[in-house]
């Protein structure tokens, strides 16, 4: 899979830009701020729905202009296809696959496989449990689109059911005759532990597959220094590993049940997919609070190339996005990570420098100005 083209509308800092892109390396380069991780940052939303940036959409518009636009041409075993998203915050995305438009935005998700490393990554391992859960659904999500569904039903249940349960905990605060009305609380907890054992056991299979390509991918970036390890550690007690959804909707409908005063004591859902975390390790430590700044990195670096090798080894081949990473690493560091990712579809390549690339990746180059792009190799 590749992008042939990249257009963008009030997109951050561009007014109207688009460039040909280049099955293979592209390297984009030019001086700090010009606007290169823009132009990423926007595959990566035509990918996720989401900017690896920023939490909101609003920084993603002009400022001044009321609504961006990013098109993008994905080429996918010889056929074209056009994928465009209008966002305008605060509102729904608008979609378009092809000729038509989407019903809705999230119809685009697994149109491109993407796959971006950037130095915001390093919160994947220093960062809350939330950066590792949004890595996992993310990949999820590329690997089987459908988990899109899966994921979105089972946040309405969350908020809904969170609704509930606040205002509940607002009567009572003030003074409320009973507390507020929970009668229908039974019907989100079956909803709940349905849609919440789906995206659990999605998850879980996940880690599983993953696993193995985290340790490789450590190994492989880090030459040999020390194991890393993933386990996923839900909210809920497992009394033996599963991915079997009946009997994980029955441990979150046990859970619910469990938490129940809790959860009406302080207002919110206190159980299920939406708390759980992702246990990284290096060899026998956690790397949260322990890896130095460089393990974390590399650390950060191998989740990245893992999901990578894992859409690989299904059969997919993902645009692989590595922004501002060379000027990171030392000279045996670049060589190896040129090595792993040589082989991509297509790279994607930022830098301010052009040699901290190695000569090995420095395929069609583009120079980034103040709002323009321009093709010189
Ligand atoms: N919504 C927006 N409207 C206008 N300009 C914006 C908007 N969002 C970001 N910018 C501008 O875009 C520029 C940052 O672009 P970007 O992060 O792509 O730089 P870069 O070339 O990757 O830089 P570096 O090499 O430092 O990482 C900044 O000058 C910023 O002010």
């Amino acid at each position: 899979m590749y992008v042939r083209r990249l257009e963008l509308v009030d997109f951050r800092s561009y007014e109207r830009v688009g460039v040909d892109l280049e099955p293979g390396a592209n390297v984009l380069v030019g001086p700090n701020g010009v606007g290169k991780t823009n132009l990423v940052e926007a595959l990566g939303y035509v990918a996720t729905l989401d900017s690896h940036r920023v939490a909101t959409d609003a920084p993603l518009v002009r400022m001044g202009a009321g609504s961006a636009v990013i098109r993008c041409a994905v080429v996918h075993e010889g056929r074209e296809l056009l994928v465009e998203l209008e966002i305008v915050p605060g509102k729904a995305n608008r979609a378009r696959l092809g000729r038509s438009p989407a019903r809705r935005a999230r119809d685009v998700l697994g149109a491109l496989r993407l796959v971006l490393f950037a130095p915001e990554d390093l919160e994947l391992v220093r960062g809350d449990p939330a950066e590792r859960r949004r890595y996992l659904d993310d990949l999820l999500v590329s690997r089987q689109p459908r988990y899109a569904g899966v994921r979105a039903d089972y946040d309405r249940v969350v908020k809904q059911r969170n609704a509930l349960l606040r205002t509940a905990y607002l009567a009572r605060k003030t003074g409320g005759s009973r507390g507020g009305d929970l009668s229908t609380l039974a019907v989100w907890d079956t909803h709940l532990a349905r849609h919440g054992a789906e995206l659990l056991a999605g998850r879980l299979e996940l880690v599983a597959a993953l696993a193995p390509h985290v340790t490789k991918a450590y190994d492989a970036v880090a030459a040999g220094r020390g194991a890393a390890g993933i386990a996923y550690r839900p909210s809920v007690e497992l009394a033996e590993p599963t991915t079997d959804r009946a009997v994980l909707a029955e441990a979150l409908t046990a859970a619910l049940d469990e938490s129940r005063s809790a959860e009406i004591e302080r207002g919110t859902t206190l159980v299920g997919p939406h708390r759980d975390d992702l246990t990284l390790t290096l060899g026998p430590l956690p790397a949260r609070g322990y890896a130095s700044h460089g393990e974390s990195w590399s650390y950060a670096l191998a989740l990245r190339l893992a999901g990578y090798d894992l859409l690989r080894s299904d059969g997919i081949e993902p645009v692989l996005v590595l922004d501002d990473v060379f000027a990171e690493l030392d000279a045996g560091r670049r060589e190896r990570l040129a090595e792993l990712v040589g082989g991509a579809s297509q790279l994607l390549v930022t830098c301010a420098v052009d040699d901290d690339v190695p000569a090995t990746l420095r395929g069609t180059r583009y120079e980034v100005g103040e709002g323009t792009v321009r093709r010189v190799g």
